[in-house]
């Protein structure tokens, strides 16, 4: 008699998704495999239900997607051993036809733009429209820059004595990605791209709260023809499978976007075999309002900040006002907070969809909480929007501006990530003072000005701590130019040439003039 067939692992279908098996799910009318990807395969956990899967909720409205698989150490080894195996025929794969996989992985993207746009507004709860019109033009984007630009790859040859240096970007081995929940397929894309384009093979990890595009990415890249063990996907916990993929001896580079305190752990693990890391981290940013500026920009930009709910790692949550103007921008500020609309992310006409999680809202209200009780007075908000978030299920919290902070309080110095402002003022003219403002945190991701003197502009400008300023404008973003932070906002820079940097073992070939046979 045949042995009865063994139970698949994995948590019983989640009942709010009649559609969802252990690793297949419908979301958005969109098949998801929810299976780690190793290796050109499909692949389950090594362990047993309960443990084999966990559960993806919608931010819209608290409702089960889909059960993924659930990383651990062997899912991890396994994905490094396929990268690894994978790597020398990958960098051995000549320039132009790397590039166009690239190509091609992004005609995969642009073929699927409304089904990824679909599907990543129902995981992580971001507006439908950006993800259609912003971020997966810009996911496509990535692919295509990095392909592009490895083709031009290149430094002209210079002299030293007579001897030619010649500098070559040789591809480092398996990289390990990981990457967080705000935006998810955006800033996955804008690693993955410069590690493949590299010569690279790619493991990489999504956050566990958005973790649906990374499978339908591993589904267009192999329709793409990328060969197997060049890009793999595990899913899972960051203490799971994360802390096993950054302190494996055979990766080569980890690049990670997240929190301090992760990047410090992944640091960790990271020194024991002195594999190099770029970190993208959290930010607390200003934006200085000169009594010149154009008030009504400035208030554009200051409202700009609670896109994505206040989920932005650049986002310039602290408002900081020449003394003369702050009643004036003020109004024209609160003018347009109340015109915002919230609600649904798939509606064309919200502004401020859900916040991530319910654990995430508990942590945003924590700061606002502490900061109330510390002296603070909320202008607007200050608490979840308990009505809209009962009546959608999902997490929403009130745009928020707080007054009244001290410069070395927590709500002025830690990352909320959420949608809450604060406003500070400094005198008139003092300059020294609004600098010393801008730069008093540990943070120095970005900066953004608004100001109608270039000339005094300029020279704020150049005291900023940060890694990106913007002046009269916000968000402008162009791949060539650096990207990264200063202080605990990050270290190194990705985009452009130096995301080629980090993700090569840059080499240079010194030739002398003598010694050739054909005395040439
Ligand atoms: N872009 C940014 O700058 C972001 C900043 N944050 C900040 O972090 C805070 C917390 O958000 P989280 O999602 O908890 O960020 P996180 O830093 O814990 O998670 C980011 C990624 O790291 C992974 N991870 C966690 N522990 C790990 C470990 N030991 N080894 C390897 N990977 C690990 C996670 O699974 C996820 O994929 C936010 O409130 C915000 O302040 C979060 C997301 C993005
Ligand atoms: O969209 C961008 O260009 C940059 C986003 C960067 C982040 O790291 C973030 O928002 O988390």
């Amino acid at each position: 008699m045949a042995p009865p067939a063994a139970k698949p692992p994995g948590n019983p279908p989640p009942a709010g998704n009649p559609t969802a098996t252990p690793h297949t799910a419908t979301v958005a009318n969109v098949p998801v495999d929810t299976r780690h990807w190793i290796a050109g395969a499909r692949v389950t956990s090594a362990t047993h239900a309960p443990t084999a899967t966990f559960t993806d909720h919608s931010p819209i409205d608290g409702a089960p997607l889909a059960e993924i698989a659930r990383g651990t150490a062997a899912e991890a080894r396994a994905a490094v051993a396929a990268a690894d195996a994978a790597f020398p025929g990958w960098a051995a794969t000549p320039p132009a036809e790397r590039a166009a996989l690239l190509h091609a992985v992004a005609d995969g993207v642009d073929a699927r733009a409304e089904e990824l746009a679909a599907v990543e507004t129902a995981d992580n709860g971001a507006l439908l429209r950006s993800h259609r019109h912003g971020v997966l033009p810009r996911v496509a984007h990535n692919f295509r820059y990095f392909a592009d630009r490895l083709l031009a790859l290149s430094r002209p040859d210079f002299e030293t004595r007579g001897h030619t240096n010649h500098v070559t970007w040789d591809p480092a081995g398996p990289a390990v990605l990981i990457t967080p929940w705000n935006a998810p397929l955006m800033l996955a894309s804008w690693k993955i791209a410069p590690a493949l384009a590299s010569g690279s093979t790619v493991v990489l990890k999504p956050a566990e709260w958005t973790p649906l595009t990374a499978s339908l990415l591993a589904d267009i890249t192999h329709e793409a023809g990328l060969p197997p063990g060049v890009f793999n996907v595990v899913q899972g916990y960051g203490d799971e499978v994360g802390a096993p993929l950054t302190a494996h001896p055979a990766v080569r580079r980890i690049s990670f976007t997240g929190s301090v305190p992760t990047a410090h752990r992944i640091a960790t693990a990271a020194a024991a075999h002195l594999t190099p890391c770029s970190f993208e981290l959290g930010g607390k940013s200003p934006l200085l309002v000169l009594a010149d500026a154009d008030l009504d920009l400035a208030a554009d930009l200051a409202v700009e900040q609670y896109d994505n709910a206040g989920q932005v790692c650049l986002a310039a949550t602290r408002i900081l006002v020449e003394e003369s103007v702050r009643d004036a921008f003020l109004g024209r500020f609160l003018d347009r907070v109340a015109k915002l609309t919230r609600g649904d992310p798939r509606d064309e006409a919200t502004d401020i969809g859900p916040s991530i999680h319910p654990r995430h809202v508990e942590r945003v209200d924590g700061f606002v909480r502490r900061a109330l009780a510390a002296g603070a007075e909320a202008l607007v908000g200050g608490a979840p929007d308990t009505r809209l978030s009962d009546a959608s299920g999902g997490n929403y919290y009130f745009p928020t501006l707080l007054t009244d902070v001290d410069q070395d309080s927590e709500i002025v110095q830690e990352e909320v990530f959420g949608p809450v402002l604060t406003l500070q003022t400094f005198p008139d003219g003092d300059e020294d003072e609004a600098v010393r403002l801008a730069n008093g945190t540990r943070f120095g991701l970005a900066a953004t000005l608004a100001a109608g003197d270039r000339e005094r502009a300029a020279r704020i400008a150049a005291r900023l701590v940060a890694g990106t300023v913007w002046v009269n404008c916000f968000y402008v973003r162009d791949l060539s130019a650096p990207f990264g932070g200063s202080r605990r906002s990050g270290i190194g820079r990705e985009g452009g040439d130096w995301s080629f940097d980090f993700y090569c073992d840059l080499k240079n070939t010194v030739t002398a003039p003598k010694g050739w046979s054909d005395h040439g």
